[in-house]
């Protein structure tokens, strides 16, 4: 009742514009995907009072005892008014101004000095309003424990607040806010997920000492909802090879990558058809065949069209960009020739893509930058791999993700693909490390898992490839259901 109750005032406050999406410049000079103005609320005498009981509501739940009610000037005010007017409370009004004749106050009302004072205010950021506010009732000798807010952006101001002694309840949070609208369809899943992106990304309290690693009070809790392979394959920004890969990996359930670390043409070639179904990828490493010829790699495409699966040679190119382009180009193997999806390490500097993307991009072809490995021991890691994601992010138009163990960029154009996958963790004594498709997936937040020794070696490999798919795909629908508030509706 409660909850169907604010639902229907959300709605309500979306319907008087108090909430507007779009792009709006804030008091601070930050570009907002959302808008809250309260103000308008005054001339729905219905709304005030159902914002009114709902902040009276809040208090009573959480018990507070206060012997007055002062609301922040000035949409605050009239609300504060209802709530007092209704249950009889004393209230105190604070002056934006002191008087400059007569009396000179700056708190009109009946103070009594020691007394608790109950604070209201409509939409709180950082919470300098609530807190100024809260200075000038603490300096009449009044205390200040708690403030009511009806909106809590969510942007710091609960853990400035809390820092100063004052615990901010609110009634509507950010997140029950998008949730409803994108639930009655008022908003699409992009502009929840940017408003949630903003959110985060404009925390207004930078705490000092231990909080910074994440005490309750600064916790961000409005976490960027998780888009679906599909919707990523249709956003903007998506390499068109990218939107290839993830529309067929959201048509075809999986997120599975199969190395095909093979030494035989016909052994691989068999193992690609009778694996197609399971995959989106397959991973060759065309330098250890032993009988390699341009005919394998005409009947490897073949089969990738006959099961819709893209080809993946991982020669992990790493040299100045004109020998890359001969290496990429030419010699024995051809690979730009055959191969959907190449990558680089990005120690050679930008010109590495530089060079691919000169045979590559032609070609549609598309790269991906190793920015962590899986081997024991790897030197990617920190600001290295900080530095292959902002390199990926300049060279956009050709690098379309990673190799990486976990999620390195949150850009959703990114597809990350992550090898040293098996059911159990464990190693193969030469340094590779192994993680499970569910900690890949679903809590490191990777889009595919690459599994080589894990079906290779299995009695039944199309079997084993079937359980790997499928716990990929659990592991990807599971972080859907619990990232994700506003991608499937209830
Ligand atoms: O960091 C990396 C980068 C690439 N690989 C390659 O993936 C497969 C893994 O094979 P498994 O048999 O599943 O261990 C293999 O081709 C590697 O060259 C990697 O393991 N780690």
């Amino acid at each position: 009742m409660e909850n169907l109750c604010l639902e229907s005032l959300i709605l309500k406050l979306h319907d008087v514009q108090a909430v507007k999406f779009g792009t709006f410049t804030l008091k601070s000079g930050i570009t907002s995907p959302i808008y809250f103005d309260l103000r308008v609320i005054v001339s729905y005498p219905t709304l005030m009072n159902q914002v009114s009981s709902l902040l009276y509501q809040r208090a009573k739940d959480e018990d507070l005892k206060y012997s007055s009610v002062c609301g922040v000037p000035y949409t605050a005010l009239p609300l504060a008014t209802i709530i007092c007017s209704k249950h009889e409370l004393p209230m105190l009004i604070r002056r934006k101004e002191a008087k400059d004749y007569g009396t000179k106050k700056i708190i009109e009302g009946t103070i009594h000095p020691g007394d608790t004072c109950l604070i209201i205010e409509d939409v709180v950021t950082s919470g300098s309003s609530v807190m100024e506010t809260a200075l000038v009732l603490q300096a009449e000798g009044l205390k200040v424990t708690d403030a009511i807010v009806l909106m809590d952006r969510e942007q710091g101001g609960g853990a400035m607040l809390a820092k100063r002694g004052i615990t901010l309840h609110s009634v509507i949070s950010i997140s029950k806010l998008l949730n409803t609208l994108f639930q009655a369809d008022r908003i699409d899943s992009s502009t929840a997920q940017s408003v949630c992106r903003f959110i985060q990304e404009n925390n207004t309290y930078k705490p000092s000492g231990e909080e910074e690693n994440g005490s309750p009070a600064t916790k961000k809790p409005c976490k960027p909802a998780e888009l679906s392979y599909g919707d990523r394959a249709q956003l903007q920004n998506t390499h068109p090879l990218a939107a290839q890969l993830l529309r067929l990996m959201e048509e075809k359930k999986t997120n599975l990558c199969v190395s095909a670390d093979m030494t035989g043409c016909e052994e691989l070639l068999q193992l690609a058809d009778s694996l197609g179904p399971q995959m989106c990828v397959l991973k060759t490493h065309v330098d250890i065949l032993q009988d390699f010829s341009p005919a394998f790699t005409q009947s490897l495409r073949d089969l990738g069209l006959k099961h819709n699966f893209l080809i993946f040679e991982d020669r992990k190119f790493a040299d100045i960009g004109n020998t890359v382009k001969h290496q990429y180009e030419g010699g024995l193997y051809q690979i730009s020739s055959w191969s959907h999806i190449v990558n680089a390490h990005a120690v050679p500097g930008p010109g590495v893509v530089k060079g691919l993307s000169a045979v590559g991009r032609p070609l549609d072809r598309g790269c991906v930058l190793i920015g962590q490995m899986s081997s024991q021991g790897s030197l990617a890691t920190g600001d290295y791999t900080q530095a292959v994601v902002k390199m990926a992010e300049e060279h956009s138009e050709f690098v379309f993700g990673f190799i990486s163990g976990s999620k390195i960029s949150n850009k959703p154009e990114f597809v990350h693909m992550t090898p040293g996958v098996q059911m159990q963790s464990g190693g193969d004594g030469l340094g590779q490390q192994y993680s499970s498709p569910d900690d890949v997936i679903c809590k490191k937040g990777s889009d595919i898992i690459i599994v080589g020794r894990g079906i290779l070696g299995a009695s039944d490999r199309v079997k084993a490839a079937a359980e790997y798919r499928e716990a990929g795909w659990n592991a990807y629908t599971k972080r859907l259901n619990t990232s994700s508030q506003w991608d499937a509706k209830d």
